[in-house]
């Protein structure tokens, strides 16, 4: 098995979606589409941006097994489907996937030659603030996301293999694809 497993971590709002889908939709890795409980965001859809479930149905997903690993973050379940990540080893793709910390752990604990953590940081808390507002984030979600940002980037920088500041995205998304470069090989 060849394929390889890239993790962005860090805190909400630091444009870990933002590098994925940037290079999902260049073409240069593979999208794991993960489980949530929450509701769609206005512009999201179910089966691209996540798979939204019930908690019932997340419950019994994790029960049978269909969940490599389930993570509580602000309120909400989420979970990475085993089949669609292992499928994806397995044809030595690139992957690229955001997740909190625990999952990011996890996924390190069972790949650890075929993973790398990467976290993606603001270059300072009041663009992250001014970058969740202009997300459109509810006043209930800042509550619960904006106390824990400065917990998330401490942790996020102790466990990764490398960092990005995430200040002008161009330069974050060049330094991402050397990253992966650097770690698989190939010239992205
Ligand atoms: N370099 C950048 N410059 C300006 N805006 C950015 C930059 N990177 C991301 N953004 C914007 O910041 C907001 C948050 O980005 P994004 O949703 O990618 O964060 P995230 O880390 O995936 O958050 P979460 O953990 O909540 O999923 C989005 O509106 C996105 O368009
Ligand atoms: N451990 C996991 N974390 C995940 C998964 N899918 C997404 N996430 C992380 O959740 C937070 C919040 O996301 P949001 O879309 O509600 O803003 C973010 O840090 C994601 O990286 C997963 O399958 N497992």
């Amino acid at each position: 098995m060849k394929g390889h497993i890239f993790i962005l971590i860090g805190p909400s709002g630091a444009g870990k979606t933002t590098l994925a889908n940037t290079l999902h939709q260049e073409g240069l890795a593979h999208r794991i589409v993960t489980w949530t409980t929450r509701s769609p965001r206005p512009g999201e859809a179910p089966g691209r941006d996540y798979i939204f479930v019930t908690p019932g149905q997340f419950d019994a997903a994790f029960h049978q097994g269909d969940l490599l690993e389930r993570e509580y973050l602000y309120g909400t379940w989420y979970g990475t489907p085993i089949q669609a990540l292992s499928d994806a080893l397995h044809q030595n793709h690139i992957v690229l996937i955001s997740m909190g910390l625990q999952g990011a752990r996890t996924i390190k604990q069972r790949w650890p030659s075929q993973s790398t953590i990467v976290a993606v940081l603001p270059p300072n808390p009041e663009t992250l603030y001014q970058r969740l507002l202009n997300r459109g984030i509810s006043d209930h979600d800042l509550a619960v996301r904006w106390p824990v940002m400065q917990q998330e980037v401490n942790e996020a920088q102790q466990l990764a293999d490398y960092l990005i500041i995430n200040d002008a995205l161009p330069r974050a998304i060049a330094e991402l694809k050397h990253i992966i470069s650097q770690q698989t090989s190939k010239i992205l």
